[in-house]
């Protein structure tokens, strides 16, 4: 059976930088459906906003392939909105005329109404110029920029990093209102775990250049769970994370048999809980649900 086109679509996707090229990305392998809307997370260094920069275009890879929305990213680059790590916007326009310049490069489509109640929900003054903004304010300028261009795909890289957190709160509506009204895809590379894990329908976790955790969240938690026992043996359950407790033992631990309820505390862990545990073992096996493996490529599919 055929799939729709996935929002991106990885297969053997290496990045290396400069002469050398050493990966900064490899051999990654991955699907996003379209319609979710994605946790991009990972430490520092792990190629977040290089999977990101690739996905818009703006990279190529050295190796392997990614399509978005069915495309190449190139091809792809008029129906993505991309909002780069450094805000790269024209710092002599005002506020107003960058607003008017997202217009005019996107005539046909543009969301005016949605653009100006992201840049001015704030009271930022449309004479301002771009130069003298704050970095949640140049935030602000460059999201309203790429939720105006009506994208089918946002790529935001760390989008709340420089917000306070009312702005982080009242920004973050306004996003989720656009794209469920128009079921855009979103990816956002963040490390604020817990407002991602409010928001995102979808994971992806990037450690050393790989993907490690890709999937439904709801299908990723049901694969974890938190045990809590005398013994400090988790079997047949594969553990990511254990410690010792007050009451006994406690592993967060990927599920592989029947959960045994008599003996052990069973608890559902949070998405921040699972994060946070594959961040701190980076041993831990890989997982990958359903939608989120790559359809066979055509040549082992024939
Ligand atoms: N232009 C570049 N030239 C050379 N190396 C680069 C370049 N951009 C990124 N790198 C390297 O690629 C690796 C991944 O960087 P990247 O910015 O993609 O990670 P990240 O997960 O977004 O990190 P962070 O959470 O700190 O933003 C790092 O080791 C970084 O030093």
């Amino acid at each position: 059976m055929s799939r729709e086109p996935a929002a991106l679509e990885a297969r053997g996707l290496v990045m290396g930088y400069g002469r050398r090229r050493r990966p900064v990305l490899r051999d990654c392998s991955f699907r996003l459906p379209t319609g979710r809307i994605c946790a991009l997370v990972g430490p520092n260094g792990a190629g977040k906003s290089t999977l990101l920069a690739l996905a818009a275009g703006v990279l190529r890879p050295t190796g392997g392939t990614l399509r978005v929305l069915g495309a190449g990213p190139a091809e792809a680059r008029p129906r993505i909105g991309y909002v780069a790590q450094n805000r790269p916007l024209y710092p002599q326009l005002t506020v107003a005329a960058t607003l008017r310049l997202g217009a005019e490069l996107n005539r046909g489509c543009w969301d005016r109404e949605s653009a100006e109640r992201v840049a001015y929900g704030a009271g930022l003054d449309p004479k301002a110029t771009v130069r003298s903004l704050s970095g949640g304010q140049r935030t602000r300028v460059a999201l309203a920029l790429a939720l105006g261009k009506r994208a089918e795909l946002l790529l935001l890289d760390e989008p709340m990093a420089d917000l306070d957190p009312v702005a982080r709160h009242e920004l973050m509506c306004a996003l989720l209102a656009v794209v469920v009204e128009r079921d855009t895809t979103v990816v956002i590379a963040s490390h604020v775990l817990g407002e991602l894990a409010d928001v995102c329908d979808y994971l992806l976790l990037l450690e050393e250049g790989q993907i490690k955790l890709a999937g439904e969240s709801e299908d990723l938690l049901t694969a974890h769970a938190r045990l809590t026992g005398t013994s400090p043996d988790f079997a047949p359950h594969t553990v990511v994370e254990s410690r010792a407790t007050g009451r006994g033992h406690t592993a967060l631990v990927r599920v592989q048999g029947p959960l045994d309820e008599v003996s052990r505390l069973v608890e559902r862990p949070s998405m921040e809980e699972l994060i946070l545990a594959h961040l701190r073992n980076p041993g831990a096996p890989a997982l990958f649900t359903g939608s989120a493996s790559p359809a066979p490529s055509q040549e082992a599919a024939a």
